[in-house]
């Protein structure tokens, strides 16, 4: 594990040009494997994830051509292989969970030795994925190791999620696009990375309606074919990048910014006395904001970002918010909506002398503006958590080291050099 070391207390300013979605790219990449046609993706970050999944599969016979500096990547299928080598999958990341669909659809028959565990911020469970495999046909063996079959192929259903997760409905989007039949998911994700794999799959030829929505309607297709696909801008790097500069009191543009998907992030932002400008697609945070908790008009009432399933505000995101309101004049009411152990890692931001009071596993009271001092934290294994941790200490002037902090490469490529080119006195030891 590597950690990283920062000399803080210097505004970070400049542009910067954020990379791929991670949680673009790994469903995109899982889904060509779901054709023997070549696929040409361009801006996949170079990231850790994606090195495991690329891995596997050219393990297993594909060929893939990856030029990581332009983030061109060219992949074919056509001599992946009918058997597994084992039954150990890219482990250490939910999105191993994403290659069940094609790898049912190609050998029948999968074996599962260890759960699809990512970051450290709940059970991570997937029995709403063996429900959704189950309804499209799939036949379950809950014992161990877990043994799904496909002896029919994918068949088209009907299903209504407990909850709108994300990869869930990435799964069952994979499994309906080449089901026998037509297929409908109530209650499904509709976030920004949800939306991409919706676009590639429809340039590989599958039919969805509803995309964006919380109803996706499938009609299956016998064959998915080859395409040009590209992997849209990483959001969560687009609102690191903005907090950064509004943390440090530098001035910070950021191209490629999607704002037709920040309304409420930029809402939030303002919620803590930041204000997100754009200038066509570019972001802008001028320098030294007045971090001051906005008040809301309803008396004795706590300023609130509570965070959901999109279109709410990303639960991913809120570790930026709270570093961030570590800095703020006021108190503020963190909710996080979906993980049980999204707060794990308060008491290292209490190391810096932050004042954070956890209600429960769901909720969290910033009070802004105490002083802090450099400190040595350990991250968790949750990357936005190691982001927050290092945005705190990029704001105190001093030496502070994040312990273990590697877990941002899984999201982040060339994290600490673009965090150079803006200034910061940063290095991983
Ligand atoms: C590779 C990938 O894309 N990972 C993302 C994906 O993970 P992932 O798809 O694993 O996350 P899910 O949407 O399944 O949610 C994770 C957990 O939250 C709980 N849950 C979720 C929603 C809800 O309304 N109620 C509820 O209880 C469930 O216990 C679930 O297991 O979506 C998460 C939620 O946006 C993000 O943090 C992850 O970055
Ligand atoms: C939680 C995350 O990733 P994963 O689901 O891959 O653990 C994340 O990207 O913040």
């Amino acid at each position: 594990m590597s950690d990283l070391i920062v000399n803080g207390g210097k505004p970070l300013s400049g542009t910067i040009t954020p990379s791929g979605n991670k949680n673009s790219a790994l469903p995109i990449v899982c889904a060509t494997l779901l054709t023997d046609e070549p696929v040409h993706l361009t801006n996949v970050p170079d990231i850790t994830d994606l090195n495991k999944i690329v891995k596997f599969m050219t393990d297993h016979g594909s060929k893939i051509s990856w030029d990581r500096t332009t983030g061109e990547m060219h992949v074919d299928h056509s001599g992946f292989q009918s058997e597994l080598v084992s039954n150990e999958l890219p482990q250490d990341m939910r999105s191993t969970v994403l290659l069940y669909p094609a790898l049912l659809r190609r050998l029948k028959k999968i074996t599962i030795n260890a759960t699809a565990k990512g970051c450290s911020l709940g059970v991570r469970e997937i029995d709403p994925h063996l429900e959704i495999f189950s309804k499209l046909g799939a036949v379950i063996d809950a014992g161990e190791p877990l043994v799904i079959a496909l002896p029919g192929g994918f068949t088209g259903n009907r299903h209504w999620c407990d909850y709108m997760s994300v990869t869930v409905t990435e799964n069952f989007l994979m499994a309906a696009s080449v089901a026998k039949g037509t297929s409908t998911l109530i209650n499904a994700a509709s976030e920004p990375h949800v939306q991409d794999l919706c676009a590639a799959l429809t340039a590989m030829g599958a039919k969805i309606d509803g995309i964006g929505t919380s109803m996706l309607r499938v009609e299956g297709v016998e064959k998915l074919h080859g395409c040009k696909a590209s992997i849209a801008t990483d959001y969560h790097e687009v609102v690191t990048f903005l907090a950064l500069g509004a943390i440090t009191g530098g001035e910070i543009r950021v191209k490629n910014s999607l704002p037709h998907h920040f309304d409420l992030i930029v809402r939030a932002f303002a919620k803590l006395g930041v204000i997100v400008e754009h200038e066509g697609d570019t972001a802008i945070v001028r320098r030294n904001q007045s971090l001051i908790i906005e008040q809301p008009f309803t008396s004795n009432l706590l300023t609130k970002i509570e965070a959901a399933p999109w279109p709410y505000f990303s639960v991913d995101l809120l570790p930026l918010m709270i570093a961030l309101s570590t800095r703020a004049t006021g108190t503020i009411h963190f909710w996080n909506k979906v993980y049980e152990n999204g707060f794990s890692w308060m008491p290292e931001l209490a190391k810096f002398g932050a004042h954070v009071l956890v209600s429960d596993p769901h909720r969290v009271n910033v009070f802004g503006s105490r002083p802090l001092r450099p400190a040595v934290v350990d991250a968790p294994y949750v990357i936005r958590a190691a982001i927050a941790l290092y945005m705190v200490a990029a704001s105190i002037p001093g030496r502070s080291v994040v312990k273990n902090a590697d877990t941002i490469k899984r999201a982040h490529p060339r994290f600490v050099e673009n965090l150079r080119a803006l200034g910061a006195d940063v290095e991983w030891k």
